[in-house]
């Protein structure tokens, strides 16, 4: 089966400043890879990058192919064509997808019509309602009608990633990029959240580039593994092999620390 996302040595430069450099993986349908890495390691401007959001200061090189399209030297209206219906992205903090004015349900109902622009189909005020009840039930809001009405500030952070989840599952993209999505959560809310995430990603069959720097949240959410080391890949493999036989020095050491972590908060990993 051909990749959705096929990455072939790509490279981000600010200016003289190289911040990923060679960086190559794919991405297959329906695959759930995870991106680890410390923090500066390049893991989001990778993400950014095959979405075409880099910053005007960033430059990226080589090759983006997302289902068919070269990203890199693509024009915006070949961008906009590819966010949504391809891609959607969740990120660490909802709010940024957000918009703090506008009630929840009305947030996800345009999304809803944007989706149904975009496959050609006209639709009623109360199939985007029901469709948008639809989705907030699925990322398990209890009482979605009473939901949709409040604004963001007004929910939880949990209820906040879960709306910012529907919203992308509003698209039905085929590849979900989710950018340290549990980060900024609870533990228990962390743990619900992924298995949502999960969940979600095998009944719609997408594609999911879950990024963290939490080692045991990856292995839980994806099927196969690259390392990131200061912009450079070291690993690629499925979470089995690079967890239990890493071939890198770097990424035993954030396997060990993870490790160490972990006993010290007494959890199993
Ligand atoms: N707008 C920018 N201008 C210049 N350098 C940047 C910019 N954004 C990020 N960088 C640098 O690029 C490198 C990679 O950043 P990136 O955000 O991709 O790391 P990351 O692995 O996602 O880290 P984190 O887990 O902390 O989010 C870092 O050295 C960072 O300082």
């Amino acid at each position: 089966m051909s990749a959705l996302l096929t990455i072939d040595r790509m490279s981000i430069a600010a200016g003289e400043r190289q911040l990923v450099r060679n960086v190559s993986f794919s991405i297959a349908p329906g695959e759930r890879l995870g991106l680890i890495g410390e923090s500066g390691s390049g893991k989001s401007l990778t993400a950014l990058a095959l979405i075409g959001l880099l910053s005007d200061a960033m430059m990226a090189t080589g090759s983006i192919l997302l289902a068919d399209t070269e990203v890199v030297g693509a024009r915006e209206r070949q961008l906009v064509a590819l966010r949504g219906p391809v891609v959607a992205t969740i990120f660490q903090e909802p709010l940024t997808a957000l918009d703090p004015l506008m009630r929840v349900g009305r947030q996800i109902g345009e999304v809803v019509r944007r989706r149904m622009r975009h496959d050609c189909v006209s639709t009623s005020s109360q199939q985007v309602q029901a469709r948008v009840l639809e989705l907030l039930a699925r990322v398990s809001i209890p009482d979605p009608e009473r939901l949709a009405r409040a604004y963001p500030h007004e929910i939880s952070g949990g209820q906040r990633q879960r709306v910012a989840i529907a919203m992308a599952l509003a698209w039905r993209p085929r590849l979900l990029i989710a950018d340290e999505p549990t980060t900024a959560l609870d533990v228990t809310t962390q743990a619900d959240i992924l298995k949502l995430i999960g969940q979600l990603v095998e009944e719609e069959n997408m594609a999911l580039l879950f990024i963290s720097h939490d080692i045991p949240v990856v292995a839980a959410a994806v099927d196969r593994v690259a390392v990131l080391k200061q912009g450079e890949l070291v690993e690629d493999g499925s979470v089995g092999e690079v967890l239990q036989a890493p071939n890198n020095g770097y990424t035993r050491s954030l396997i060990e620390a993870a490790r160490t972590f972990d006993r010290a908060l007494g959890r199993l990993f």
